[in-house]
C-alpha cells in the first residue's frame, strides 16, 4: 500500500516554507498521484522527505532519472525556483580547454587556502534512485563501478574500500580527514538515501587520496578530486581526466533539458561543486560582509564539516552555487574569480 495519502495529508495540512509545499498544489497532486515511472517510481518517492520534514528547504527528490519527466509538473517549478531560472534548460557539457584553462594557483603563499576540492555527481543510466532501488540493484551498480574504476591507470589508479568491511575506526578517520561520507542527514534518510545501509556502499581512492569515488551515497556516483593548497587547475584537470576515462566504461543518466541527472534536483546540470577550505579570520569577524561577497559572486559558504555545519576558526568551505544552465567551465570560472575576490577582501580587511 502506498503511503501517499498520508504524506499528502501531512504536507497539505502542515505549515512549511519548502519548495515542495509551495509547488505541490492540490491540482498538481491530483494530476500526478496515480502516475508511475517505468522503474516503479511514484509521487510518494518524490515527496516523502519533504512531507515528513516540514522544515525542509526544498523537500523534493526524484524517484529515478525518468521521474524528472513523469513528475515534471512538480519538478520543473521546483527546479526553476531553486536554480532561479525561467526555463529548465542546460547547455551541452563543456569542461573548457584543458591546456589553457587560465586557473593559475590561487594564493601562492598558502596563507589562505587550506585545500581545494571539485566533485561531480553521476547516476547509472537505467537504474532508479535510492527510494526505488533494491539491495540487488545497488550491489549491481557497485560491481559495475568497481570494474570501471579498476581500469584507471597512472595517478588515478587506486583501490576500493567497502563500508561493509571497513572498521568503525577506519571509517571515522576517513570522515575526519574530509574524504568519506556519513549517514547523518535526516532529510536524505527519509528520502530513502540510506536504505539498506551500509550494503553496497564504499569509497575508492588513489594512493595520494587526490582522486576519490563515493559509491551509493546520495548519488550512485560522486567523483571527487582534491588536494592541499589552492591549485584549482590541477585539481580540476585531474577530475576531468577521470570523468573522461570513466565515461568510456559507464553510461550516465543524462537529459538534454537537465544535463546530468542526480537524485536531488539541486545538483542537476553540471552537478559540479568546486570548493576551497579557506582561512579568512578577518572576514569571519563580520560574516555579513563575507556573505555579501559570496552572494555577489554566486558563491555558497558552508562550515568545514559539510553542508549545514558552522565555520571553525575562521575557516569556511566556499564553493560555486550555480550548477544548472551553465557549462562546467563557467561554473569553475565563477568559483575561481569569486575566491580571488574573497582573498583580496581578506587582505584589505582591518
Ligand atoms: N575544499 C575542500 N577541502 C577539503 N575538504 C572538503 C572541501 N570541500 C568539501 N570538503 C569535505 O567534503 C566532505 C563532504 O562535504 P559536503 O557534504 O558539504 O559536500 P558534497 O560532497 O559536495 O555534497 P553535498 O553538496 O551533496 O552535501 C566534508 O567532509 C567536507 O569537509
Amino acid at each position: 500500500m502506498s503511503d501517499l495519502p498520508e504524506l499528502w495529508k501531512k504536507l497539505s495540512e502542515g505549515e512549511s516554507k519548502s519548495l515542495l509545499k509551495k509547488h505541490c498544489t492540490k491540482e498538481v497532486y491530483e494530476k500526478l498521484k496515480d502516475k508511475k515511472s517505468k522503474l516503479g517510481g511514484t509521487l510518494a518517492d518524490c515527496i516523502r522527505s519533504g512531507a515528513l520534514n516540514l522544515n525542509s528547504g526544498v523537500g523534493v527528490y526524484a524517484c529515478d532519472p525518468e521521474g524528472y519527466e513523469v513528475f515534471k509538473e512538480l519538478l520543473d517549478p521546483v527546479i526553476m525556483d531553486y536554480h532561479k531560472v525561467d526555463k529548465v534548460e542546460h547547455p551541452p557539457c563543456d569542461f573548457g580547454p584543458q591546456d589553457k584553462l587560465g586557473f593559475d594557483p590561487l594564493d601562492a603563499t598558502g596563507e589562505f587556502i587550506v585545500s581545494t576540492r571539485v566533485r561531480v555527481g553521476r547516476s547509472h543510466e537505467g537504474y532508479p534512485f535510492p527510494p526505488v532501488s533494491t539491495d540487488e540493484q545497488r550491489k549491481d551498480m557497485e560491481n559495475k563501478t568497481i570494474a570501471a574504476l579498476n581500469t584507471l591507470e597512472g595517478e588515478l589508479k587506486g583501490k576500493y574500500y567497502s563500508l561493509e568491511t571497513m572498521t568503525p575506526e577506519e571509517n571515522q578517520q576517513l570522515i575526519d580527514d574530509h574524504f568519506m561520507f556519513k549517514n547523518d542527514d535526516k532529510m536524505l534518510g527519509d528520502a530513502g538515501g540510506y536504505n539498506g545501509w551500509p550494503k553496497a556502499r564504499g569509497i575508492f581512492f588513489n594512493d595520494n587520496k587526490t582522486f576519490l569515488c563515493w559509491i551509493n551515497e546520495e548519488d550512485h556516483l560522486r567523483f571527487i578530486s582534491m588536494q592541499k593548497g589552492g591549485d584549482v587547475g590541477e585539481v580540476y584537470k585531474r577530475l576531468v581526466s577521470a570523468i573522461k576515462q570513466l565515461e568510456k566504461k559507464l553510461t550516465f543518466a543524462y537529459s538534454k533539458r537537465h544535463g546530468y541527472l542526480t537524485f536531488c534536483p539541486t545538483n542537476l546540470g553540471t552537478t559540479l561543486r568546486a570548493s576551497v577550505h579557506i582561512k579568512v579570520p578577518k572576514l569571519a569577524k563580520n560574516e555579513e560582509v563575507l556573505n555579501k561577497i559570496c552572494a555577489d559572486n554566486k558563491l555558497q559558504p558552508r562550515g568545514i564539516h559539510g553542508e549545514h555545519t558552522e565555520s571553525v576558526g575562521g575557516v569556511y568551505d566556499i564553493s560555486n552555487k550555480r550548477r544548472l544552465g551553465l557549462t562546467e567551465y563557467q561554473a569553475m570560472q565563477e568559483m575561481y574569480n569569486g575566491i580571488k575576490e574573497i582573498i583580496q577582501a581578506e587582505k584589505n580587511a582591518k
